[in-house]
Parts: C-alpha cells; structure tokens; sequence
C-alpha cells in the first residue's frame, strides 16, 4: 500500500515538476521531504503549486472530453481547509459566481481536503452544481428525469421544490463531522439562457431554457496517489449536450415532438427525417441563444477543430494523447468532425478524474 503511494506520488512529482520546468535538484528534494512525510504520516500533502498543475494534469487526461485544448487555463481553487458545511455552501456559492463570470464563463475547479485514513471530510451529493429537479406525477414525470432519485433524496431532507418543469436543485453538503445539510441556491447566482429561434418564433412559446454552467459534482480527481473526493469543476457547454441529449433525449425533457410542431414540421413518416429536421434547429436553436445572451458556448464542429489543435498541441509537445472514442464524438453528424474517422488509445493515466 505504502510502495504504491510511493511509486504514485514518485512519478507524479517527475512529471510535474519537469513540465514546470524546475531543476533536478529542487525535484530530488522534494521528493526527499515526500517520502519522508508518507513514511511519517502514510500520506503527503500537495503544494499549492502541485495541486494546480496536478489538477490541470487531470483534465489533459481526461479521456472522454473534447475540450481539453483549454487544459492549462483552469482556474483552481484551493479549498483544503473549509470543513463545516457552510463553509463549503458559501465555497461553492463563490466557485459558481466567479465561474459564471457574467455569461463569460471561466473553467473552474474548486478542491476540498482530500480522504485521509478513510476518512472523507467533504461529501456532495450533487451529480452537478446546478441541475432541474424531476418528481414523478400520475400524469408523468415533470422536470428532468434524471433528477429523480436526487429529488425524491432532497425532499426526504425536508426540502420542498415548487414543481415546475425547471426547479433549481438545492446543494446538498455533509462533513466528517456534520450530516447531509441542503442549501437553496439563490435564483440570482444562477444565470440561465430561454430558448428560441430567430427563424421559427413559435419556439418562445415552449418555454425551454438551461442554465448556463456546466459544474460536474460527483467524480473524484486523483493526483500522485492523493483522492480528492469533493473538486467540483466546470467549463461551457457543447451546444449538442443541451439539444440533443438533455432537452431531446426521450428519457430526458423529450422536446422533439413539441419542436417539430412549433417549426411547422409534418411528423408524418419516420423517413420524413422530421426527427432529425427538429434536432438541427432545436440545436440551432441553443447555440444562438446562448450567443445573443453572452454565455459561453460552443459547437460541435468548433469543438472538435479546438480538439484537433490540442492533439497537435501534444504531439508537439511529445505527449501521447488518450481518448475515449465512444465520448469523444458528439451526438450530431459525428461522422462530419475528423474524431469519427480517427482511433483513440483509451488508456487511464494519472492525474484523472474518475466515478465514485
Ligand atoms: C471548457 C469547456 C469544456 C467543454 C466544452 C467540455 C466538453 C465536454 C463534453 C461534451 C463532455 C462529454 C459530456 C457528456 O457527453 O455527458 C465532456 C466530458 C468530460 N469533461 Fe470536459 N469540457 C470542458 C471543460 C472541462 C473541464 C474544465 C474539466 C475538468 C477540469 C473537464 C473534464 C471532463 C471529464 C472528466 C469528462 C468525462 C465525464 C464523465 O466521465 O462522465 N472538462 N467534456
Ligand atoms: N460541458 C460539460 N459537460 C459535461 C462534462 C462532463 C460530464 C457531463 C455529464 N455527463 C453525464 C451525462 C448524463 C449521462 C450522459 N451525459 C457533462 C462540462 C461539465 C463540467 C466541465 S465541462
């Protein structure tokens, strides 16, 4: 156990430091003062400056995101020392208002101590910072389906949603030494883009809308054999993901019918292609608005030329890029962007994020 950390921890002061471009020497001793405290204490704490570029590290490694281009601008928060639950409620208030940035959105990471002797000092449950709640009525379910279970959690807590297609979550937040407390996010904090289309002005009327921020909640990042398991952390979206998974998918808001209808689109056979026809512009649809009201966002065929300047990036670099193919390509017209037509090595290297 000991040996693995070791060996964990060995490799990732030599990458780290080499990419930071110290010295043999300043690399030599701090591994010296490593070894020392995981022999002392079985653990070792990073440096600020190692926790910023580990984190980075991670991301550069994340196999199934495409925006990985951006890798070296994450801006990292440092929160290893904030252990009450309101500590953290008004720690990830701040992550989510700084990240927003007015619509100019920042990729952003916030980092809680990490599990020590088993022990986890800071718990969300959240899969995201923000995300809809679902509730499950005998006319179906309103709101996000995928929110269900967390919902159904939340209001065991005592919290009480208004019912709405589009409830903000609350953020729910336990400690070593505090049970799971939830905390209503203030709609203000939250931005959110309604959705609509210059072309086809009866898609007002839908009244859809997603909030700005994608802030992934739920998966533990890992750094030299450290495990972070609270680093909530947030980019922009790709348009697809809000039209045509979130907003599309029929285990999901299931919009596509009502599109077509808006866009006068005739849902008579499957060979009409109307499906796909209601896809396109509901995706236009997303990207403009974000665009109109000054949140970040980007396309897919955008993001996969970005995802080809990073593989170049790395090459030149003398980095091997890894891949998740299966994630990599987006769910519209992925044979149109060159990932589709290119391998991916899937390999797991550290630092990564990775599922609890
Ligand atoms: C800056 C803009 C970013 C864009 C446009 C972007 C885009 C994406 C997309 C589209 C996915 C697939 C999500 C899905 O299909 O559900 C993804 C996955 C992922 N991204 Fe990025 N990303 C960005 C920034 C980041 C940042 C800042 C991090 C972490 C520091 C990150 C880490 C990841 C990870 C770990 C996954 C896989 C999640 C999983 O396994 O469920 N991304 N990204
Ligand atoms: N744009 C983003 N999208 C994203 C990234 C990682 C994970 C997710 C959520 N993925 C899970 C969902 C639900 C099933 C399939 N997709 C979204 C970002 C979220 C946080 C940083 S970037």
């Amino acid at each position: 156990m000991m040996d693995n950390l070791k060996q964990q921890a060995r490799s990732f002061i030599e990458q780290c430091y080499h990419e930071l471009g110290k010295s043999p020497e300043a690399i030599a001793s701090r591994w010296i003062a490593i070894e020392e405290e995981i022999v002392k204490t079985g653990s070792y704490t990073h440096t600020s400056e190692e926790l910023t570029h580990g984190a980075k590290m991670a991301w550069r490694n994340a196999n199934k995101c495409i925006g990985r281009l951006f890798w070296d601008s994450l801006s990292v928060i440092d929160a290893r020392d904030h252990f009450t639950c309101e500590q953290v409620h008004q720690t990830l208030v701040e992550h989510i208002r700084f990240a927003t940035n007015d619509g100019k959105i920042k990729p952003t990471i916030t980092i809680f101590a990490p599990r020590k002797e088993g022990e986890v000092p800071v718990t969300l449950y959240n899969h995201q910072l923000i995300r809809y709640a679902g509730y499950q009525t005998e006319k179906g379910v309103i709101g996000d389906p995928h929110s269900l279970h967390f919902t159904a959690y939340c209001e065991s807590l005592g919290w009480k949603g208004v019912g709405t297609e589009f409830d903000l979550l609350p953020l729910v937040i336990a400690t070593a030494q505090e049970a799971p407390q939830w905390f209503e996010l203030a709609p203000d904090i939250v931005k959110e883009v309604r959705i609509r289309h210059a072309k086809y002005p009866g898609m007002k009327d839908l009244n859809l809308k997603w909030y700005a921020v994608p802030a992934i909640a739920d998966m533990l990042l890992e750094i030299g054999g450290i495990e972070y398991p609270a680093a909530p952390f947030n980019g922009w979206y790709m348009g697809t993901e809000i039209g045509a998974r979130n907003l599309a998918d029929e285990a999901r808001y299931n919009k596509l019918a009502a599109v077509a209808d808006a866009a006068g689109i005739e849902r008579g056979s499957n060979a009409s292609l109307w499906k796909d026809e209601a896809l396109v512009i509901l995706n236009q649809a997303v990207l403009q608005s974000f665009q109109e009201d000054g949140v970040s966002i980007v396309d897919h065929h955008t993001a996969a030329h970005q995802f080809k300047q990073f593989q170049k990036n790395e090459c030149q670099t003398g980095r091997p890029v890894t891949g998740d193919w299966t994630w990599l390509i987006p769910p519209v017209s992925p044979a149109t962007t060159h990932i589709f037509h290119e391998d991916y090595d899937n390999t797991i290297v550290s630092p990564n994020f990775h599922y609890k």
